[in-house]
């Protein structure tokens, strides 16, 4: 069988689709990888949350999967919208690599009890150290990984906060000062694994071909849970929420939340369920995390945004 794999033209996207490409042609179909320039790549001084449009990084590729000019699309899980457009759909998620964020930095010897600028521009890590490391200073910093480092290195901040998955597939784990607690960086959701998109209409031999080559059945348990949760939070890329799930034996622990832009208020919630129920755990979870105060938190968001 012949794959078309289409993909943005960023290192990371390139490494992904690579990847993807690998179990392919080791399980004995041929590929051609498709690189794709989005509305996201081409506007890199504006931050995603001011272009205010969903679907940035997607739409280009999508409308290439529509047509059939591609048969699947490879994105970072935690990229991709809790509501696809109607037609599209996840059809397998990769085993998830080591979920924690981390600081990365050319001086080796950061300390979080020091008053150091860290490099950031997600919602979620910049309120996250407001709340446990106040005395730490953010500096907005955008562009891929090895842009980041160069205006790191040229002292724009101290140090950048990171996905390890990210660090360490563009290969930069001897940069990592520092590997943050999920206790407290709880990850945004999809953290650490690559997933598949495709179009309804791909034909189904194909889609078993994915499914049974590419996706592990752990993480799409854990992946559901947390995408069911982000879904009903209504939470785009630029909202603080956060959710963690993982497998133990048959059952899922979940821990999930949101925070407010400036710290003062986090709330997280911990519950656990059969994975078969992954779905209905991640409304749980929302639902319980709104009744906590999230939906205040949230509205209060979305008038500052
Ligand atoms: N927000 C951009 C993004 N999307 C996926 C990754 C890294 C890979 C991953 O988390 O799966 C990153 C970089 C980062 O957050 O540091």
């Amino acid at each position: 069988m012949k794959f078309r794999i289409g993909t943005r033209g960023s290192k990371l996207a390139l490494w992904q689709a690579y990847f993807v490409q690998n179990r392919l042609e080791r399980a004995g179909h041929e590929t051609e990888i498709v690189i794709i320039e989005t509305k996201g790549d081409k506007i890199l001084d504006v931050s995603i949350s001011k272009i205010g449009s969903k679907g940035v990084f997607t739409e280009e590729i999508e409308a290439q999967l529509a047509t059939g000019a591609i048969d699947i699309a490879v994105h970072s899980a935690k990229d991709m919208q809790s509501k696809l457009p109607e037609g599209f759909e996840l059809i397998a998620f990769s085993k998830r690599e080591k979920v924690n964020d981390v600081i990365v930095s050319h001086n080796s010897k950061v300390d979080l009890q020091q008053p150091i600028t860290l490099g950031t521009s997600s919602t979620r890590r910049i309120a996250t150290l407001k709340h446990y490391y106040p005395h730490i200073k953010t500096v907005d910093i955008r562009g891929n990984l090895q842009t980041r480092i160069k205006k790191m290195e040229e002292g724009l901040c101290d140090a950048i906060l990171l996905a390890y998955a990210g660090v360490h597939r563009m290969e930069y784990d001897d940069k990592i000062a520092h590997t943050l607690s999920t206790k407290e960086f709880i990850p945004a959701v999809g953290q650490g694994s690559i997933a598949i998109e495709v179009h309804q209409n791909l034909s189904e031999d194909k889609k078993q071909v994915l499914r049974y080559t590419l996706n592990d059945k752990k993480t799409e348990y854990c992946l559901i849970a947390e995408r069911a949760y982000l879904k009903y939070m209504d939470g785009g890329c630029s909202i603080p929420v956060f959710g963690l799930a993982t497998l133990q034996g048959s059952s899922i622990e979940m821990e999930a939340g949101i925070i407010s832009l400036d710290g003062q208020t986090r709330i997280a919630i911990k519950l656990t369920e059969e994975a078969a129920e992954a779905e209905k755990l991640g409304i749980l979870m929302a639902k319980q995390v709104l009744k906590a105060g999230g939906d205040k938190i949230l509205k209060e968001i979305k008038q500052q945004l």
